[in-house]
């Protein structure tokens, strides 16, 4: 069971003193781990990425439902997008940590990212991991795959928090008065008898600071 991490929080005036700030945290990091292990190991998010401005195109398809064993849909789904995925990706890990390149936590035998910058959802998930979701508890794999995402598209692959909790370092970064009311929750003294929200499991072995702009922190 790892350590309860070290947790901060900060607020800024402006996304921009954020942006700046955040830079300057991960520019340090990879300073301090590219001297200590030689590389730096850093996760990034999605989210206002704007990855849901993607769009996937077939070449072709048999007129078959989209569940058909004949639909290449499927056949694409269900060896590619939702288990071949993850599993492609969790091979690629496992690569990277067998030659180093991403440490391994001794606590917990996970990898071991020396930073992730993590977005939360106005409902509290981070990553592809919602509240109430059974994934949330997902402990032996690495990289998972959602089926019924509650947030558009409802297909995903997601580090499981096993993954996201080895980690030495976590930047929450949260902005935007639509998020306040999570904030609050996550970080406040309300609701302590509730269900945790998976942006409240987040418990990296080191540091984790949450980086709030003004809006998102107008509740605390
Ligand atoms: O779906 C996702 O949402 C969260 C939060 O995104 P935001 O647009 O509200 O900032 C993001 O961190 C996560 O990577 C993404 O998959």
């Amino acid at each position: 069971m790892a350590a309860t991490a070290e947790k901060k929080v900060e607020v800024f005036d402006t996304e921009e003193d954020l942006a700046v700030s955040l830079a300057k945290y991960t520019a340090d990091l990879s300073d301090k781990f590219g001297k200590e292990r030689g590389s730096f190991t850093v996760v990034v998010s999605g989210g206002s990425l704007k990855w849901s401005k993607w769009h996937v195109f077939w070449v072709d398809e048999r007129v078959v439902p989209k569940d058909h064993d004949d639909s290449n849909y499927k056949l694409a789904f269900d060896l590619f997008l939702s288990q071949g995925a993850a599993d492609d990706y969790e091979t690629c890990l496992k690569h990277l940590v067998n030659s180093g390149v991403i440490a391994k936590s001794e606590a917990s035998g996970f990898p071991k990212f020396d930073l992730q910058l993590l977005g939360m959802g106005p409902d509290g998930h981070v990553a592809s991991l919602f509240p109430g979701h059974p994934l949330c508890k997902e402990s032996k794999k690495w990289v998972t795959h959602i089926l019924d995402s509650p947030k558009p598209p409802p297909e995903r692959i997601t580090f499981t928090f096993p993954v996201i909790n080895s980690s030495a370092n976590i930047a929450l970064v949260v902005c935007g008065g639509g998020k306040a009311d999570v904030v609050q929750r996550a970080l406040g003294n309300s609701g302590k008898n509730e269900e945790p929200l998976p942006c409240q499991l987040v418990s990296p072995e080191g540091e984790l600071k949450w980086f709030l702009d003004k809006a998102a922190a107008s509740k605390l």
